[in-house]
């Protein structure tokens, strides 16, 4: 008999879904301990968690049944792969799902950025506002600007496409470079890393978080950065040198930045809230009501299949694939 066990409180489709099933939920809204999710689902087939909930090889290798992670997100640096792999525990995710929310709030951030919005909305709030006056919050057109895009994925693209809107150029770095026509229909031009650093007006980081990502924009890259740029993101935290880009902020070597993650989550420097120009949003990238209803609904199918030993929509490891 399969076994699931969820560790965030279930809305109720994933209760109308998973009801034929023997499953258990974490109703509190907290995140488990290590302990307690090795307590909780000690007998479990089936593991449903978000990318709060550390699945570290302890837990992998303290399921004797495991047989899958359904990760509710698109990342999955929260999960040791390796550690799954040796167990052959397949690791399923939502990759497809989050990609126009999470593009969207980069353009949210973009924009906030650029025309000081939330300056802005401080300043009029605190009853600043005395009237229109010529020179107030001037910010930066993003019309012809470069917008340089690290990491040209599902979500890079989408960006592209939003910012294209905006009447700005797109460059981009990839691991990959695109095919020529891909280029042509996003009207985007690679550079290589550095260089396109040095000449974005915006940069926006795609990238997930892996061993070769962790710290890409670090204090020599920063120092590459354009005096009037931005640097935007909604991937993972730990990709930015946190202190780095707190120094660069402080000493007004760039125009701004804006923030959907941090580097040791739920941590937000008191250095970076205290500064005027970062944009600090709380991991929201994928928050719309349409978009986590659809990542539940793929994340139990992921799981579902995996357990009936079809194949997944997505996945990141999948044991019956091993042998290849
Ligand atoms: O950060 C959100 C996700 O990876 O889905």
């Amino acid at each position: 008999m399969e076994k699931i066990f969820v560790t965030f409180p279930p809305s109720g489709i994933v209760k109308v879904l998973l009801k034929e099933f023997n499953t258990s939920y974490n109703e509190e809204e907290r995140v488990l301990s290590k302990e307690e999710i090795i307590e909780r689902a000690r007998d479990a087939t089936a593991l449903m968690t978000t990318l709060v909930d550390k699945i570290d090889r302890d837990i992998i290798f303290s399921l004797p049944n495991l047989k899958v992670i359904s990760n509710c997100a698109a990342g999955y640096d929260n999960i040791d792969i390796e550690a799954a792999k040796e167990r052959k525990v397949a690791v399923t995710n939502t990759p497809g799902i989050v990609t126009k929310a999470t593009a969207d709030i980069a353009m949210a951030l973009i924009l906030a950025v650029s025309r000081r919005i939330i300056e802005a909305d401080r300043f009029l709030r605190a009853g600043k506002f005395e009237g229109w006056r010529f020179n107030l919050f001037q910010g930066i057109d993003l019309n012809r600007k470069v917008l340089g895009i690290v990491g040209m994925g599902k979500i890079g693209k989408e960006v592209a496409q939003r910012a294209i809107g905006f009447g700005m150029r797109i460059i981009y770095y990839s691991r990959h470079r695109l095919p020529e026509s891909e280029e042509r229909i996003l009207s985007a031009t690679y550079y290589p890393l550095d260089e396109l650093l040095k000449i974005a007006d915006v940069v926006s980081l795609h990238v997930p978080l892996t061993p070769e990502t962790r710290h890409l924009i670090n204090k020599e890259r920063l120092q590459l950065l354009k005096p009037g740029a931005i640097l935007i993101n909604t991937a993972r935290g730990p990709v930015v040198d946190e202190q780095a880009l707190i120094e660069a902020l402080k000493e007004k070597r760039i125009f701004g930045a804006g923030l959907d993650v941090y580097e040791n989550e739920p941590y937000v420097p008191p250095e970076l809230m205290e500064l005027d120009n970062v944009v600090l949003l709380p991991h929201i990238g994928s928050a719309t009501v349409e978009t986590r209803q659809t990542m539940l609904i793929e994340a139990i199918q992921n799981m579902l299949k995996v357990l009936e030993g079809e194949k997944p929509d997505s996945y990141v490891y999948l044991p019956q694939l091993d042998e290849n």
